[in-house]
């Protein structure tokens, strides 16, 4: 027997088909599901057939201004209606169980929401308590969550009077007080500078590490999001471009800067000519790596040539820069 959920235990070769979805879901991994989900405004298709599988961990979710993500995140809540298709979430109908669904997900909006007048406790408390959570339980979680998001003292004075960190900070206590399976954070480091930014990239990411909370986050910036996302979708113009692991993602770059000691040019047509794929960034050879036997073609040529082995490192391109190879290669 494995006890998957804190109620739910199956026994080890349960036939998935006749499982209620929601444990099918956990099983197999998949918090959210999307099937040809198209969202059209006058004269904007926001969405157009996107199908696509989220799972377990935290996703970021990008792509340029317009492309698409808030709308998702929004028919995923329930606040809008797509005009096809269908979506779940851990394995439950939206259309059907959003009700239900409510309770176990939370959500960071990306505009400024925040009542001026009151504090962050009182809020939190009172959202809290709107999830239905008995009053000492939602000052005890308040008091955690907010602690959690490093709002100390500052969480007794009104919201009206806070930075900009410290309102997006507000904003994720509560999203995460009535303790959800699963958190979609829309743009949560909008509007913060470099060092917000990285401090907020370390709360969303111990979401997943600290709580087992699965985090859908957005951002048109590629870059920072590959730092904290175990996987990534990216959109454009409401249509799927690229799903998938951040290891995926960048293993097919996968290279080695090799350094010789002598006649690097010559060290270079040899690995040419052994069927190498090399080129030059200054006195590096840059070397893409096709599979384990690189490397031994890499050492017998250097030995072959007698070029002398400095350095052999190796190397993995940042996301940000393989998608744009990629895109230019579409353009192209
Ligand atoms: N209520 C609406 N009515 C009409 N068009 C809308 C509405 N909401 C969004 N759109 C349009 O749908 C497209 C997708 O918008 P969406 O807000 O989902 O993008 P986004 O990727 O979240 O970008 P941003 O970060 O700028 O919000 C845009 O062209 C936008 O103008």
């Amino acid at each position: 027997m494995i006890t998957l959920m804190p109620t739910l235990t199956l026994p080890l070769n349960a036939d998935l088909r006749v499982l209620p979805a929601d444990a099918q879901a956990y099983l197999q991994g998949v918090v959210i599901a999307t099937e040809h989900l198209t969202k059209r405004y006058p004269g904007v298709t926001a969405l157009d057939g996107l199908t696509v599988d989220v799972g377990d961990g935290v996703t970021g979710l990008v792509g340029a201004n317009g492309a698409g993500k808030s709308t998702l995140i929004k028919i995923l809540l329930g606040l809008t209606d797509a005009t096809s298709g269908s979506a779940r979430i851990l394995g439950r109908d939206i259309q059907d169980d959003g009700a239900a669904l409510r309770s176990r997900v939370g959500y960071m909006p990306e505009h400024d929401c925040l009542p001026g007048d009151v504090s962050a406790t009182e809020l939190v408390v009172h959202l809290a308590r709107m999830s239905g959570l008995p009053s000492d339980a939602a000052r005890e979680r308040a008091a955690d969550t907010l602690r959690h998001v490093g709002l100390y003292e500052e969480r007794y004075r009104p919201i009206g009077g806070y930075s900009t960190g410290m309102k997006q900070r507000v904003k994720l206590a509560q999203a995460l007080v009535h303790d959800p399976d699963v958190v979609f954070l829309d743009e949560p480091t909008n509007g913060l500078d470099p060092v917000g930014r990285d401090e907020m990239l370390a709360l969303v990411r111990r979401i997943y590490d600290d709580f087992g909370i699965s985090v859908l986050v957005t951002s048109h910036l590629l870059g920072e999001l590959e730092r904290i996302c175990d996987h990534v979708v990216i959109i454009d113009a409401g249509v799927l471009l690229r799903s998938s692991s951040v290891a995926d993602f960048t293993r097919s770059s996968a290279q080695l800067a090799v350094e010789v000691a002598k006649d690097a040019d010559a060290a270079a047509q040899a690995m040419t000519s052994a069927g190498l794929r090399v080129a030059r960034d200054g006195q590096l050879l840059v070397v893409g790596v096709d599979g384990d036997e690189t490397y031994d073609l890499v050492r017998d040529v250097i030995a072959d040539g007698a070029f002398g082995l400095v350095r052999l490192e190796a190397r993995r391109h940042h996301i940000s820069e393989v998608f744009d190879e990629e895109a230019a290669d579409v353009a192209v």
